[in-house]
């Protein structure tokens, strides 16, 4: 399958080079010079549990894209807020029956993704992959991880298997759901506590479970997500989604895992993606006139550290 890998930071290189290994003719698009120009020189690095392989694979920016260059699947990773920009971007790659899959952290991304492409064409879902940058060239990666996916659009279920299917093949552990809002939402169960409190204490996973007041805090938040999520009609198990969150501590698997929003502010001084995370929870909480205190809090805390490490 011919695919483009929209946004290829740290998740996309991973999700790139295994789709590549896997056989399948894969182009990068990014806008990051540094990382373009090491890619170009030295080919991508991959380092996975600790042993790092490298693979020529052709990286362009969205303004190189050439009429030729058409491809199948469209696979975004870029940062939420450079989602809508992306899109535009890209389009010149994609034709009428090119597909575009979206695994992004955080809620309500095909709403922005339906402003430019054909609802039929669009395909949601989340990872729980992970991967980190170690500088321009180079991610990092340890563990394993899993997908969950489906059509946006009446009637793409075969279109979504066959998706599901191309990314099993390449190691990336696909499924076909018929539920996905409710992965999404479980996803961002996970992205709302685990990114925000590990950002803010500046620990990893496994740190922050170890203390004695976790399991309070992550089932608060969580009571204000399922709240939220029953007004739009999806059900989310409050102690399912804690448990599965908890998973998160294990230092055999991610424990060890700094969620991608330390990674942005912390380590590479980035804006976060709270506010399509906690903040989209706060936001639908208004909106429905459900209290979501934990979630507006912790969007508060991150933009003030924002405002901090960014000044
Ligand atoms: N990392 C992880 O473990 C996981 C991430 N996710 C989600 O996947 C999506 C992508 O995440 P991730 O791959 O971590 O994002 P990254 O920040 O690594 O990459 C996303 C984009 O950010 C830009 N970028 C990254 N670093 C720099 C830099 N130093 N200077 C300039 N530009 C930079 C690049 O885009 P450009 O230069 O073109 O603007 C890049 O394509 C997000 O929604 C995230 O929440 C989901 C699960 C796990
Ligand atoms: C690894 C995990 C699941 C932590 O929330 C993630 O999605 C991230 O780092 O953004």
């Amino acid at each position: 399958m011919k695919i483009a890998i929209a946004g290829a930071g740290a998740l996309g290189s991973r999700f790139g080079y295994m789709l590549h290994q896997a056989g399948n003719e894969v182009i990068l698009i990014d806008n990051w010079v540094d990382h373009i120009q090491a890619i170009r020189e030295h080919g991508l690095k991959m380092t996975i549990d600790a042993e790092t392989f490298t693979a020529e694979i052709p990286i362009i920016t969205p303004q190189e894209i050439t009429s030729d260059q058409t491809v199948d699947l469209v696979i975004v990773f870029t940062k939420a807020m450079q989602l809508d920009q992306m899109i535009q971007d890209i389009k010149p790659i994609m034709n009428d029956d090119t597909d575009i899959l979206c695994l992004l952290n955080g809620i309500g991304h095909e709403d922005i993704i339906a402003k430019y492409i054909d609802a039929k064409n669009i395909f949601i879902g989340n990872t729980m992959w992970t991967a980190s940058l170690v500088g321009p060239g180079h991610s990092k990666s340890f563990g394993s991880g899993s997908i969950n996916l489906q059509n946006l659009g009446e009637g793409q279920e075969i279109e979504a298997k066959k998706i599901a299917a191309c990314l099993s093949e390449a190691g990336l552990n696909a499924r076909f759901t018929d539920n996905v809002h409710a992965t999404i939402y479980l996803k961002a169960c996970v992205n709302g506590t685990m990114n925000g409190l590990c950002t803010i204490l500046d620990v990893d996973m496994a740190t922050f479970g170890e203390t004695n007041q976790a399991h309070e805090i992550v089932t608060t938040i969580v009571k204000e997500f399922a709240a939220v999520a029953a007004h739009e009609n999806i059900e989310l198990n409050v102690d399912d989604a804690v448990a599965f969150i908890e998973k998160c501590y294990d230092r055999q698997t991610i424990g060890d895992h700094y969620p991608s929003m330390h990674q942005d502010l912390i380590r590479n001084h980035r804006m976060t993606e709270i506010d399509y995370i906690n903040g989209a929870i706060s936001r639908k909480g208004q909106k429905y006139g459900v209290a979501t205190p934990y979630c507006d809090f912790l969007t508060q805390l991150i933009h003030v550290k924002e405002n901090i490490v960014l000044k």
